[in-house]
């Protein structure tokens, strides 16, 4: 794939194998999550998200999302707890979305989609760096939380507000002073499972944590995501749309719960 991946017809998921032979591997995400055949597990700890709001640095278009970045250099915005050992710092969150409200989410739950997917994702201090990290087998825990059509979201506001910085690929914006915690649902209750990034390079060092319960975004919301694009300033503009990998194959893996 000479021209760089995404998520069209040329270069979108189907293709990504070509370029990264792990997109046929053992442990790759999403996935859809089947309730009844998740085990529930009574030693999985509750998660414990300590944010500093002081540790987020700005919000750039990448071209494939938009991502909120993190200081990632003390032990000041963490992720303990749930199904991981040690302390694994936060390095970024971002959204995956579809063109309309009937998909974007990556992971489904009963093969249903949901509009949005909202991914934290952190890396384990057990490794030097987020590099060193996300190439290995424990290296990196992700968040999930899927977004659901209802009431407007008021915790999005300010990362909306920040979309017209940053509308085309390669821009970016100062954004400061954001807890990602007041983007979680009430309930940490989750389904957690042994995967991989999502994205190119696939790589299958991650421990998915999907929480159960959604957090709201309304249509007019949702509209907004969509007004992002793909492509960069000058060029024929692509809607930032369709943004998500489709479920994988499980391969034997288990997938637990930490509810009943
Ligand atoms: Cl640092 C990084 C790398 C890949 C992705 C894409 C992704 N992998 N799992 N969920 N999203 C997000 C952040
Ligand atoms: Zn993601």
């Amino acid at each position: 794939m000479s021209h760089g991946w995404g998520y069209g017809a040329n270069n979108g998921p189907e293709k990504w194998g070509k370029d990264f032979p792990v997109a046929n591997g053992r442990r790759q995400s999403p996935i859809n999550i089947v309730p009844k055949e998740a085990q529930y597990d009574s030693t999985l700890k509750s998660l414990k998200l300590k944010y500093d709001p002081s540790n987020a640095k700005g919000i750039l278009n990448n071209g494939h999302s938009f991502q909120v970045d993190y200081e990632d250099d003390a032990n000041s915005s963490i992720l303990t707890g749930g199904p991981i050992s040690g302390t694994y710092r936060l390095k970024q969150f971002h959204f995956h979305w579809g063109a309309s409200n009937d998909r974007g989410s990556e992971h489904t739950v009963n093969g249903i989609k949901s509009p949005c997917e909202l991914h934290l994702v952190h890396w384990n201090t057990q490794y030097p760096s987020f590099g060193e990290a996300a190439s290995q087998p424990d290296g990196l825990a992700v968040v999930g939380v899927f977004l659901k059509i209802s009431v407007a979201n008021p915790r999005l506001q300010k990362v909306l507000d920040a979309f017209d910085s940053i509308k085309t690929k390669g821009k970016q914006t100062v954004f400061a002073n954001f807890d990602p915690k007041t983007l979680l649902p009430d309930s940490l209750d989750f389904w957690t499972y042994a995967g991989s990034l999502t994205t190119p390079p696939l790589l299958e060092s991650v421990s998915w944590i999907v929480l159960k319960e959604p957090i709201s975004v309304s249509r007019t919301q949702m509209a907004r995501f969509r007004g992002l694009l793909f492509t960069g300033e000058g060029e024929a503009p692509c809607c930032m749309v369709d943004n998500y990998r489709p479920p994988q194959p499980l391969k034997g893996r288990q997938v637990r719960a930490s509810f009943k």
